[in-house]
C-alpha cells in the first residue's frame, strides 16, 4: 500500500480526496491535517466517512508527511509554494490542488494572485495536471499542478479546436457557471442559502484568475496567441460547473466537428463526447470523474457552442488529483475512479 497525506483535509476537496481514497485499493491515508480540528475525528467533522476513515486530523507540523510517497495540498493558493519544497527534496511526490504551480509566468501568476513565489524553480519543474493532455509527463512527475475547476470544464471542452484554421482563435467565450462549493468551506455572507438561493449573478467579469491559465494551455496546443473572454457565475447548486463555449468560425469547418471530437477524445476514460442533440447535465456528472459535452451549431450560424459540464470537486479537483496520483504512482489511470454518477 502507498501511503498517503492531505494536506487541508477538512475542507471540500479534502474531503473528496478522502471518499475517493477510502476505496482505491492501493493507497492508505496515513495523515490527514487541519489547524483548526487538530485531534477531532474525521468522521465526526464528515459522518458520510464513518466506517471508510479511522483518522484524527493532525496539525500540519506534527503530521508525518514526509513518510508518505505522495502528499496532496487541498489548501488555500499560496501555501504548497512554501511548504512542498520541503517534501520534495525528501523524495515525497506531491499534487497541489491550488493555483501555486499552474501558471508558469511568474509575473501573470504574481499579478493574479497578488503575491511573489516563493518557490520559483518549482514551478519550471512542476507538471500541469490535465491527464487529457500531459499523461506521459505526469507519469514521471514529482509535483503536479492540479488545474481549476472552470479550466477543466473550458479546457476540455475547446482543445479539439485549437489550432483548426477555420476557428477564429481571437474572440473565444466561455461562460462558466459553478456552485457554491467551488467557494470552499470557509463561512462567507456570499455563500450563505440566503445570499445564494434563487438568485443568479456573474462575478469577476472584470477579470479572474482563471483566464491566464485557460490561455496558457490553449496556445500551448493551438502554437499561437487566444483571444479568450471568460466570464464566471455562481448558481444556487451545491456541486457542478457547466460552461457554454462559443467559438466563432472565420470559414467552413474542413471536418465533421461532432466526430472531430469523438475522434480526440476517443480512448479517453473521462471524457464523454456525448451524440449529437444531447445536452449534459451538471446532475450527469455529481460525484463522479467525468467531462460531458455536446457540439452545436445553431441554425448554421458561424457560431459553434459547446456545453461542457463537470463535478467541480471531482473532475474540477480531487478526482482529477486521483487521476494524476495513480499516473505518477504507477496504478491503472482508473483505479478508485470507476464510478456512476449520481441521479437525480
Ligand atoms: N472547491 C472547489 O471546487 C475547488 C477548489 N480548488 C482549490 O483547491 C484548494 C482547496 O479548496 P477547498 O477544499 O475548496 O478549500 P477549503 O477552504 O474548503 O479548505 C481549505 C483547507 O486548507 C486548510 N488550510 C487553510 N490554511 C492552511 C495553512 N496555512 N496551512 C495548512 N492548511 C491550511 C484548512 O484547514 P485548517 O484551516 O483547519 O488548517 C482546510 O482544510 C484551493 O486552493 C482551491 O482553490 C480547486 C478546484 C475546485
Ligand atoms: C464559486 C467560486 O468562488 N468559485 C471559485 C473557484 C475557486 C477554485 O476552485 O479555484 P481553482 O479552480 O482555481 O482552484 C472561483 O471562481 O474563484
Amino acid at each position: 500500500m502507498k501511503k498517503i497525506g492531505i494536506v487541508g483535509g477538512t475542507g471540500y476537496t479534502g474531503v473528496e480526496l478522502m471518499r475517493l481514497l477510502a476505496r482505491h485499493g492501493g493507497v492508505e491515508i496515513t495523515a490527514i491535517t487541519s489547524r483548526g480540528d487538530a485531534g477531532s475525528r474525521v468522521d465526526a467533522m464528515y459522518p458520510n466517512l464513518r466506517g471508510a476513515i479511522d483518522l484524527c486530523f493532525t496539525a500540519p507540523d506534527e503530521a508525518n508527511l514526509a513518510d508518505c510517497d505522495l502528499v496532496f495540498f487541498a489548501t488555500p493558493n499560496g501555501i504548497a509554494m512554501q511548504q512542498a519544497p520541503e517534501l520534495l527534496a525528501q523524495g515525497v511526490k506531491v499534487i497541489d490542488l491550488a493555483a501555486d504551480y499552474r501558471i508558469k509566468d511568474l509575473d501573470v501568476w504574481s499579478k493574479w494572485y497578488g503575491m511573489s513565489h516563493a518557490s520559483p524553480d518549482w514551478v519550471e519543474r512542476a507538471v500541469y495536471g490535465l491527464p487529457e493532455l500531459y499523461r506521459d509527463e505526469i507519469r514521471d512527475a514529482e509535483l503536479v499542478a492540479n488545474p481549476g475547476c472552470h479550466v477543466t470544464a473550458t479546457t476540455l471542452g475547446l482543445l479539439p479546436l485549437m489550432g483548426q484554421a477555420w476557428v477564429d482563435h481571437d474572440r473565444l467565450v466561455a461562460d462558466s457557471k459553478s456552485g457554491t462549493s467551488g467557494a470552499g468551506r470557509k463561512a462567507e455572507v456570499p455563500m450563505l442559502m440566503a445570499e445564494a438561493g434563487e438568485s443568479f449573478k456573474a462575478y469577476s467579469a472584470n477579470g479572474h484568475r482563471h483566464q491566464p491559465e485557460i490561455v496558457q494551455t490553449l496556445a500551448a496546443v493551438a502554437e499561437r496567441s487566444i483571444g479568450l473572454t471568460f466570464v464566471p457565475h455562481l448558481i444556487p447548486m451545491v456541486r457542478g460547473i457547466e460552461v457554454s463555449l462559443y467559438i466563432p468560425l472565420v470559414g467552413e469547418p474542413t471536418a465533421d466537428v461532432q466526430q472531430l471530437y469523438e475522434a480526440y477524445y476517443d480512448a479517453e476514460p473521462f471524457v464523454d463526447v456525448m451524440p449529437p442533440g444531447s445536452h449534459p447535465e451538471t446532475r450527469s456528472v455529481r460525484g463522479n470523474n467525468l467531462c460531458r459535452m455536446a457540439i452545436f451549431r445553431p441554425q448554421g450560424a458561424a457560431t459553434l457552442v459547446i456545453s461542457s459540464v463537470i463535478d467541480n470537486l471531482v473532475k474540477g479537483a480531487a478526482g482529477q488529483a486521483v487521476q494524476n496520483m495513480n499516473l505518477m504512482l504507477g496504478f491503472p489511470e482508473q483505479q478508485g475512479l470507476d464510478l456512476v454518477a449520481l441521479s437525480p
